[in-house]
């Protein structure tokens, strides 16, 4: 499925003027607030009307400013999920997702109702109101939702910006297994780095109503930051991993540990081996709030698990990132200002890390 997007498009004193092709999998729209990213969804989605020129996936053309043609919304086929689920509070879960079904043509239901359920984990929430469902929960019936209409295209705008650390944790996983499970190709609007380098197969860099760049994630990613290497043997933890990609020409490895992927310098033996990575404790900062334009091309989303103060006072921080466990060592004077305490949902920026041999 090749999804082709060349537009021109004023709005107010802002102009989107961009183009870009896609090849199934995930495709990240990714940029700072006020780059274009909604808008540009929104023309795909067929909510927009574009000035000039042209959207079509494979033959189908949806808008030709050219030939006047513009294929209104409900007759693209294409699912939709946004940051809030949407979902109808009146009916049930089971009844939400029995009216994406709704929208399929019958003979071109692609994923059956079991499956979804199954690939979401919402068996449990079947007979339950929205109104009861966590953030997470509810944007998993709302994916769901989107899956059963049997989408062509599956448009996703910033689906995890609305819900805390530990729901985006939750819902990363199933995310992935869409990518991965489902031939449904995907537009992902975020502006955040982790979800993007995670989910993403191509990244779309939008700047000012432009793309700015275009490429396989892992090389886009490498463009803007570089990892640092380092030999030292320290405090630290090794995490075992399966080399996921390795990309030669930046000379990193991707390895997916059990939620994360790690973007490690170096290049691994070979795809799908198994691989231990190094990293020491005092390479691992800590963040309260996302950051933003590091360096650093590790930042993992977990929790405080355990805390300890070493005899020299520095403090000696577990963090859970979805099952890996990342040390990191600060002052105590950090731990108190940042009021740091199990539980704490928290971000670890990992500033090295190294393939073990
Ligand atoms: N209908 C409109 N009329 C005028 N200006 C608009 C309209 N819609 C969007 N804009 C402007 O276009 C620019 C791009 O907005 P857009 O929502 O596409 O950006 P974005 O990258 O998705 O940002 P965010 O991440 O904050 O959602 C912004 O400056 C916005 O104010």
């Amino acid at each position: 499925m090749t999804l082709t997007v060349d537009i021109r498009h004023r709005l107010g004193a802002f102009s989107l003027n961009a183009a870009f092709t896609t090849d199934g999998g995930v495709t990240a729209l990714f940029g700072r607030s006020g780059s274009g990213k909604t808008s540009m969804i929104r023309i795909i989605a067929g909510l927009i009307r574009p000035d000039h020129g042209r959207v079509s996936l494979d033959d189908d053309v949806l808008a030709d400013s050219d030939k006047h043609l513009f294929v209104p919304r409900h007759r693209r086929r294409f699912g939709y999920v946004f940051q809030e689920a949407r979902l109808f509070p009146h009916l049930s879960v089971r009844q939400n997702l029995n009216y994406g079904r709704w929208f399929a043509p019958k003979n071109e239901r692609g994923e059956s109702f079991g499956g979804v359920v199954d690939l979401l984990g919402i068996e449990a929430l079947l007979d339950r109101r929205p109104g009861k469902l966590s953030g997470g929960e509810k944007q998993r019936v709302a994916i769901g939702r989107a899956l059963l209409s049997s989408p062509r295209l599956l448009l996703m705008d910033e689906p995890l910006a609305a819900l805390d650390e530990a729901r985006k944790a939750e819902i990363l996983p199933y995310l992935e297994r869409l990518r991965d499970e489902t031939k449904v190709p995907i537009i992902y609007v975020s502006h955040s780095i982790a979800e993007v380098a995670r989910l993403a197969n191509r990244v779309v860099v939008m700047r000012d109503g432009k793309v700015e760049a275009m490429g396989p994630a892992v090389e886009i990613f490498s463009q803007l930051s570089g990892p640092q290497t380092s030999d030292r043997r320290e405090a630290g933890v090794l995490l075992e991993g399966r080399v996921e990609h390795i990309d030669h020409q930046h000379r990193l490895t991707i390895v997916a540990l059990k939620a994360a992927k790690l973007f490690v310098p170096g290049e691994a033996a070979g795809i799908g081996k198994t691989v231990r990575v190094h990293i020491p404790a005092r390479d691992v900062m800590l963040a309260t709030g996302r950051p933003e334009g590091l360096s650093a091309l590790n930042i993992l989303d977990g929790y405080v698990l355990g805390m300890g103060v070493d005899d020299d006072g520095t403090v000696e921080v577990k963090v859970d990132c979805g099952g890996d466990i990342v040390l990191a060592r600060i002052t105590q004077f950090s731990a108190e200002r940042m009021d740091l305490r199990v539980g704490l949902p928290i971000h670890a920026v990992i500033k090295t890390v190294a393939l073990e041999s």
